[in-house]
């Protein structure tokens, strides 16, 4: 049968707004702006738009974002530091509209960085899309990783293994795991219906990864930088729909605030 086009066109509406609420944050990550401030302006978008993030009070995380810089892997918490020019920042928000969850992480640049720090977050998003278009009926997970894994270690950077991308839905974590790095053929088959995130954190140096003392954030042991692109997915008949593209057009950095 057709996957499910309730399920779709849900996991549509929750995805775009998500995607939006990603665009309405490139004229605002800038030098001095605090990630502490980012966090409310995702949650009054949310609560605007009749949407609400899924993290608020997830297993104990009382935030709307995770907002993770420079080699912050993922989870990096809100605060009051402000951002300093040169500075890369992953945002990643889950909104819930309708119940279904629109799961996605951007890298913005904060003022210009340094040209390793762009190479990274190119290698980061062709990464995502690598795998993306691993995505279709009779393939399975391994594919997916495997896709993204090759790509990023050609350009000689690493995979975080501690971390992967997820089943969703009306939930916001389910199976499958869909991991970053692996063999083809391994994993889970793909089937038309089955919605998940991909979400691959690439490192400059090495793959390790440490939680600090906070309990949430995830750092690169060596120091280095590290990035993440996260879309959500839906397999169809043929491939896959992606659900969290910008409206906009505004799918990573620099993005062009002169025009
Ligand atoms: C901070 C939210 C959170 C807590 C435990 S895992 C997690 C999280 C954060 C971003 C995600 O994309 C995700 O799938 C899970
Ligand atoms: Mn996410
Ligand atoms: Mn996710």
């Amino acid at each position: 049968p057709l996957h499910d086009a309730d399920a779709f066109a849900a996991m549509r509406k929750a995805g775009r707004l998500a995607a939006e609420a990603l665009d309405m944050l490139v004229p605002v990550v800038k030098p001095g702006v605090t990630t502490g401030e980012i966090d409310d302006l995702v949650l009054a978008f949310a609560l605007d738009h009749g949407a609400l993030p899924a993290t608020l009070n997830y297993r104990g995380y009382r935030y709307s974002t995770c907002t993770s810089v420079n080699h912050v892997v993922c989870h990096g918490m809100p605060n009051d530091k402000p951002l300093r020019f040169g500075d890369i920042v992953n945002i990643d928000v889950t909104l819930i509209v309708d119940g279904w969850h629109g799961d996605t992480s951007r890298m913005y640049s904060v003022g210009e960085v340094s040209r390793r720090a762009e190479r990274l977050m190119d290698v980061t998003y062709e990464s995502l899309m690598r795998g993306i278009a691993a995505v279709k009926p009779g393939n399975t997970t391994g594919d997916i990783g495997a896709a993204i894994q090759t790509f990023a270690e050609s350009e000689r950077c690493s995979v975080v293994r501690d971390f992967c991308g997820h089943g969703l839905g009306r939930v916001f974590h389910d199976r499958p795991n869909v991991l970053h790095y692996g063999e083809p053929g391994a994993g889970v088959i793909l089937e038309p219906g089955m919605l998940f995130t991909i979400e691959p954190m690439i490192n400059l140096g090495k793959p390790h990864v440490k939680i600090l003392a906070d309990g949430w954030t995830a750092v690169t042991r060596d120091r280095e930088l590290s990035a993440q692109f996260e879309h959500t997915v839906g397999v169809t008949e043929t491939g896959c729909e992606i659900f969290t593209t910008s409206p906009a057009g505004l799918h990573f950095p620099p993005y062009d605030l002169r025009a």
